[in-house]
């Protein structure tokens, strides 16, 4: 269809916006047409949102494993954040679509007093002032870290016939941090605000609700890390419904593609902001498959992200049938799927070894591990601060040399190495010989063709790479610009855009329009948007294949005294 020049100046100016709210920051991107970035802004909740006492984005419950979040935080961070981009010299006026991303799994409980709220917001004030506590009927929301509902698994596998039926629906078995054993629980233990909640929401979802003022739909990537979506199907699960909670389908709302549009922004925007009426909101989604969106990888790429928790992605044509591990709806790839593998003990393990043994500076940590050789000694360690997902298990396990399975002390190996250099060494080959064994257990084939990609906030840390290519025995690059998950919020609203777009122009001419897959339409905008920063030593592999069994050995050790 042809376009007048006015039209295509206007385009040219057209910007994205996207977001994300991640365990530990809620982060913001503006990209021009060309997908390049303008502008950022973000806001850490420790330390810009002290009130809300958080450590490492959450806080701790007063029972085992629990951890939880006050939505308010996160709506007063939309607040700060909104004010940083444009402090910043976002120009809003710009933005033709929006696009986001969030920690997987967490769930949001809207009153009925929150939705009319969500539906009338005042642009003469800020959202955390309406959205407030009364907005939801659960004011301390359960969030990806909560491991206490163990209980609720047992009993929503056994409802539908075992774990094996679990996997086969839902492309997971129950985790106890996935949705709907969360929401079984707050059924169970708060039954009345369950009653009282009129809508459920993920975090992803929540976040999109703002801008849309109202409820957003689920997107079916996130849907996949509840328990509760059929990934073949991509409907609810009646069978996982009724084994959770009851009315939960007209809590949820109807499950949309990742690829959808959800509407317009809302007003609130519009007066406050001077965001375009016409501006587009993408469904929101889960930050590892925002993440994989980001990063336009195909076969042989193995997607690392490093963010609080560690995470492992790839895409796959079928989803596989999984003892452990996860499969997703891809984001962005109709009838594909991802795997997905989480670690818990990622980030905040790092942030712990980092002020213990080395004076809290990065630079410290990285000359350290830079200065001692590959293999350790024989040093080796295990850090399961807090319970793993894969395996299940806690404690932290230090073996030197002399250790093996059959050692008459490898229950205790030894309390601690003599210089800070070795635990570090052994705390970064540990759990990334912990990745590799558990990505090859779940069937990702590692060969010569293997290519790793790291994101998050330790992909800056060349060190810590160098470690992953050695063990991995595999080159590790790194996305030029920024964060993944991040960017690919803000493709995905440039691919909205340009889908609503085509839709209209095929309604217009009556003509078939050739759409473009997202993954075609993106690349051409990105070429050459990685960069390769590591490759693996001669001896990675006679190093560290041994020292794989020995992982195995440790974590054999700690899942044992569990
Ligand atoms: N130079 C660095 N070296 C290693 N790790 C780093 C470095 N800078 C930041 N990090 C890590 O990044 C983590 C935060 O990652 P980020 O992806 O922003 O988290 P999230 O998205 O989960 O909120 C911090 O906990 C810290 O351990
Ligand atoms: O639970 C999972 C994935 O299954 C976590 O990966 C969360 O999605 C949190 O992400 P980060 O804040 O660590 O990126």
């Amino acid at each position: 269809m042809k376009r007048d020049k006015g039209a295509d100046d206007e385009k040219e100016k057209s910007t994205y916006l996207g977001f994300d709210l991640s365990t530990q920051k809620l982060k913001a991107v503006q990209l021009n047409n060309k997908l390049e970035i303008l502008v950022t802004a973000e806001v850490q909740f420790d330390s810009d949102l002290p009130e809300f006492r958080t450590q490492g984005g959450a806080n701790a419950g007063s029972r085992k494993n629990e951890y939880f979040v006050q939505p308010v935080m996160w709506v007063k961070a939309l607040d700060i954040v909104m004010d940083r981009l444009v402090m910043e010299g976002a120009d809003l006026s710009t933005v033709m679509a929006i696009g986001g991303s969030a920690q997987q799994h967490g769930s949001l409980y809207w009153s009925r007093h929150g939705i009319e709220t969500l539906k009338n917001l005042d642009p003469d004030k800020f959202l955390h002032l309406q959205i407030d506590d009364s907005a939801f009927v659960l004011t301390r929301t359960p969030i990806w870290m909560d491991g206490s509902t163990e209980n609720q698994c047992l009993e929503m596998e056994t409802a539908i016939g075992g774990p094996q039926e679990m996997v086969t629906i839902t492309g997971s078995k129950c985790y106890p941090r996935f949705t709907g054993p969360q929401i079984r629980k707050v059924y169970q233990q708060r039954t009345h605000a369950y009653e009282d909640s009129k809508r459920i929401s993920l975090v992803s979802s929540f976040l999109a609700s703002l801008f849309i003022g109202d409820v957003a739909s689920i997107d079916y990537a996130d849907a996949s890390g509840m328990n509760l979506f059929d990934i073949n199907t991509k409907t609810w699960s009646k069978a996982c419904l009724n084994a959770c909670a009851p009315d939960l389908e007209e809590r949820l709302g109807t499950a949309v593609p990742t690829n959808s549009c959800l509407g317009n922004i809302c007003e609130f925007f519009v007066q406050r902001f001077g965001m375009p009426p016409e501006c587009r909101v993408a469904a929101f989604t889960g930050d590892n498959p925002s993440a994989l969106s980001g990063m336009l990888v195909e076969k042989d790429w193995l997607v690392m992200s490093l963010g609080t928790s560690d995470t492992l992605m790839m895409n796959l044509e079928q989803p596989p049938h999984l003892e452990q591990g996860h499969v997703l709806c891809h984001p962005t790839e109709q009838d594909q799927y991802m795997g997905l593998l989480c670690f818990r003990n990622g980030s905040l393990v790092r942030d712990a070894m980092k002020r213990a043994e080395a004076q809290n500076s990065w630079e410290t940590f990285s000359a350290l591990l830079d200065s001692t050789p590959r293999g350790n000694y024989g040093n080796m360690a295990l850090h399961f601060n807090t319970m793993e997902i894969i395996p299940q298990a806690k404690g932290v396990l230090r073996w030197n040399k002399t250790h093996s399975a059959a050692s008459p002390d490898a229950v205790k190996g030894v309390l601690k190495f003599t210089s800070p250099e070795a635990e570090i060494r052994a705390l970064i080959e540990g759990q990334m010989l912990h990745k590799r064994a558990i990505a090859s257990d779940m069937g990702f084939h590692f060969g010569g063709e293997t290519k790793i990609i790291a994101t998050g906030g330790a992909s800056v840390n060349k060190s810590i790479l160098q470690v992953i290519s050695d063990v991995f025995n595999a080159p590790v690059y790194i996305q030029k610009a920024s964060e993944a998950a991040l960017l690919g919020a803000a493709y995905r609203a440039k691919y909205c855009e340009y889908l609503a777009q085509s839709q209209e122009d095929t309604k217009a001419t009556n003509e078939d329009s050739n759409i473009q897959s997202y993954h075609d339409f993106i690349l051409p905008f990105i070429p050459n948007h990685v960069e390769l920063v590591c490759e693996p030593s001669k001896d990675s592999a006679d190093i560290y294949t041994p020292m794989l069994d020995r992982y195995r050995a440790m974590a054999n050790v700690l899942q044992q005294n569990k």
